[in-house]
């Protein structure tokens, strides 16, 4: 598994008036194969899943993903950690499934008729066989669910954050992409309100106020949570 590291790090945001801390000073080593963040609506998670791969800046402090500064060596970092969002139309970018998924492919395959190839292979893989022509824009909330995982996993990302990921599909769905999601080999950080999956992690941090108020044993800070929300 990758390490991540934070080192003293805060995250603050301008206001009208100042500036407003919306991370306190957090450090954190997180080297688990699952790892769940969760608490509530505006607590920082989002905020701390971000800074992983360096769609927050710290403004204080240090990221390192496997000894790299997310803030100095971004494009590196990027290659190993994915990043996968709530809402799939945040990352579909490409008119087809086919081509969505050739887009993350094209480092590995420079021949753009090999690339397409591949991309068919990865859809069938992800269940979505025969989706190739399909417009990104015309499918389910589970489909482009899967659509996104299937990108961002044909990056080969070492590590996958995903902010939300289910909380936008129904139950059967967000059965699905949650335990494809628990199955992967790749390093998972989770941002989630599902509190079962979250039970299913190696490790999770219940993040309150900015501030990580509990960190460990997923079933234990599960129940601490749910008796104080
Ligand atoms: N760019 C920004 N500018 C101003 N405030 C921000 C910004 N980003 C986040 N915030 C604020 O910081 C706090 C934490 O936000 P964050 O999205 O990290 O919370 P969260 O725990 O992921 O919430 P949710 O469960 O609702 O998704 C919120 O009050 C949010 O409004």
């Amino acid at each position: 598994m990758s390490r991540i590291l934070l080192e003293q790090v805060t995250v603050s945001v301008p206001t009208h008036d100042g500036t407003r801390q919306i991370l306190g000073e957090t450090t954190l080593d997180l080297s688990e194969h699952r790892i769940a963040l969760i608490g509530p609506n505006g607590s920082g998670k989002s905020t701390l899943a971000r800074l992983l791969n360096g769609l927050v800046t710290a403004t204080t402090g240090r990221v390192l993903v496997d000894g790299l500064d997310v803030a100095r060596e971004g494009r590196d970092v990027r290659r190993r950690v994915g990043f996968m969002f709530t809402d799939p139309a945040a990352q579909l970018v490409m008119p087809t499934a086919r081509e969505d998924v050739a887009l993350s492919l094209r480092r590995t395959h420079p021949d753009k008729a090999a690339r397409l190839v591949a991309a068919d292979r990865v859809l069938a893989d992800f269940g979505l066989e025969g989706f190739g022509d399909r417009s990104v824009h015309g499918l389910s909330g589970g489909e482009g669910q899967l659509l996104a995982l299937a990108g961002v996993l044909a990056t080969d990302p070492a590590v996958l954050v995903a902010d939300e990921p289910t909380t936008l599909l129904d139950l059967g769905n967000s059965r699905r992409i949650g335990d494809l999601l628990l199955g992967l080999p790749q390093q998972l950080v989770l941002v989630t309100h599902d509190l079962d999956l979250a039970a299913r992690c190696d490790r999770a941090l219940l993040v309150r106020s900015g501030r990580i108020e509990r960190d460990g044993d997923p079933a234990e800070v599960v129940e601490h949570y749910r008796a104080a929300p």
